[in-house]
């Protein structure tokens, strides 16, 4: 792999190959792009083939996190971390607090959260070496209700694309997968009136949904083909590929799982079968939103607010992807980009760089 041509191809600013003698740690730190503020992005803790899977994976979630954090219209940029290693280990401390040693170094450049194989008690450890962390014990909690108000919003808004009403009242939902945001999401649903069709591997899950929002259960394997308006994938990514879309009979897919599509083409496949896609990363970033409001102070409900502007966000890229000819996941993209260099332009033109003492 020639690294620098990768990461100049990828627009990344700078990668980080951190290695501590004591513990074992061997991690790596990508900041992709930090017009918007301090690159946010979580740690994954995962046992790598080869270190240029990992290398490969903090490039491309370190990219992801760029626009995630731009359409959400917040001051961040994107970065991610991984570190090498078994996540199930009990050695966990040193690791951890090897990990915070690391990001301090890049004093503020680099703010590390929690990711698949990180847990609120290692941001603990980690915070014990650096303020430059969030999802810490003691601060802004489980994101889920937030996430789920984005993704509701995220409904609304393409439900009022499609069919000029973001009333929801007497419209069936598919939602695939009915845990932390599934659960919030089928309340907020029900609330507004909305049927409700669901699924999950653990029954339990079910029987809550049932019982608290009657709503009705269906076969894992039939929830793509379940007669719905709208499919809400809340469990697994790579769900919309080509043997799930030929199923649907939905008019829109909008829901929390990241990476929905298995691969692009399957964004041009919904689209030229007129199926509405709100892009996953618009429609989710309320978990991001509620990591924000730690850096900022906000309260539980200025976060929810925020994430109520995720209705404007997703029209904004459907006007986008309608006026220009392109699908709703590219326009996202160009959403995110637009505003980055928006921002970038405004550096130039102003006396001093912003948020700077002087
Ligand atoms: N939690 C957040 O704030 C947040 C933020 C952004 C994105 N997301 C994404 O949203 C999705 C859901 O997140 P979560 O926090 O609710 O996770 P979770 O693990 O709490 O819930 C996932 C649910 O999906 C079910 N499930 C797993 N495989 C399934 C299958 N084949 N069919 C049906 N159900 C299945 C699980 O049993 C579980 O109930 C994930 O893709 C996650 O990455 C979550």
């Amino acid at each position: 792999m020639h690294y620098f041509d990768t990461i100049a191809e990828m627009g990344h600013e700078q990668v980080v190959f951190c290695h501590d003698k004591a513990s074992g740690y061997r991690g790596i730190i990508a900041i992709h792009d930090t017009t918007l503020g301090p690159a946010l992005g979580g740690c994954r803790f995962w046992n790598y083939a080869s270190d240029e899977e990992a290398v490969i994976d903090a490039l491309r979630l370190s990219r992801g996190m760029t626009y995630k954090n731009a359409v959400a219209g917040l001051n961040l940029g994107g970065g991610k971390s991984v570190i090498i290693g078994n996540n199930k280990t009990a050695q966990r401390e040193m690791l951890f607090r090897a990990h915070g040693r690391f990001v301090d170094s890049l004093g503020g450049r680099y703010v590390t959260a929690e990711d698949v194989g990180t847990t609120v008690e290692d941001m603990d450890f980690v915070h014990m070496e650096t303020t430059h962390v969030t999802g810490i014990g003691s601060k802004s909690g489980d994101p889920s209700s937030v996430t789920a108000r984005g993704v509701f919003r995220a409904i609304q808004a393409s439900a009022f694309q499609k069919w000029g009403s973001k009333e929801l009242t007497g419209r069936t939902v598919a939602i695939q997968g009915l845990g932390h945001v599934g659960y919030y999401l089928a309340r907020e649903l029900h609330v507004a009136g909305a049927r409700l069709l669901v699924t999950d591997i653990d029954a339990g899950r079910i029987d809550r949904v049932v019982q608290e929002f009657g709503a009705t259960s269906v076969a894992l394997a039939d929830i793509y083909a379940a007669k719905a308006d709208i499919f809400a994938p809340c469990a697994l990514g790579g769900i919309l590929n080509d043997d799930t879309i030929p199923q649907l009979s939905v008019e829109i897919v909008s829901g929390a799982a990241n990476n929905q599509l298995l691969e692009d083409r399957h964004g041009d496949e919904l689209e030229s079968r007129g199926i509405l896609y709100a892009p996953d990363y618009v429609a989710n970033a309320g978990g991001v939103i509620n990591v924000y409001s730690e850096l900022t102070g906000w309260s539980a409900d200025r976060s929810l607010r925020k994430a109520d502007e995720i209705y404007e966000t997703v029209l904004s890229v459907f006007t986008l992807a309608k006026s220009t000819g392109i699908p709703t996941y590219k326009a996202a993209d160009r959403v995110a980009e637009q505003r980055i260099a928006a921002v970038r332009g405004m550096m130039r033109t102003w006396p001093q760089y912003p948020n700077k003492e002087a």
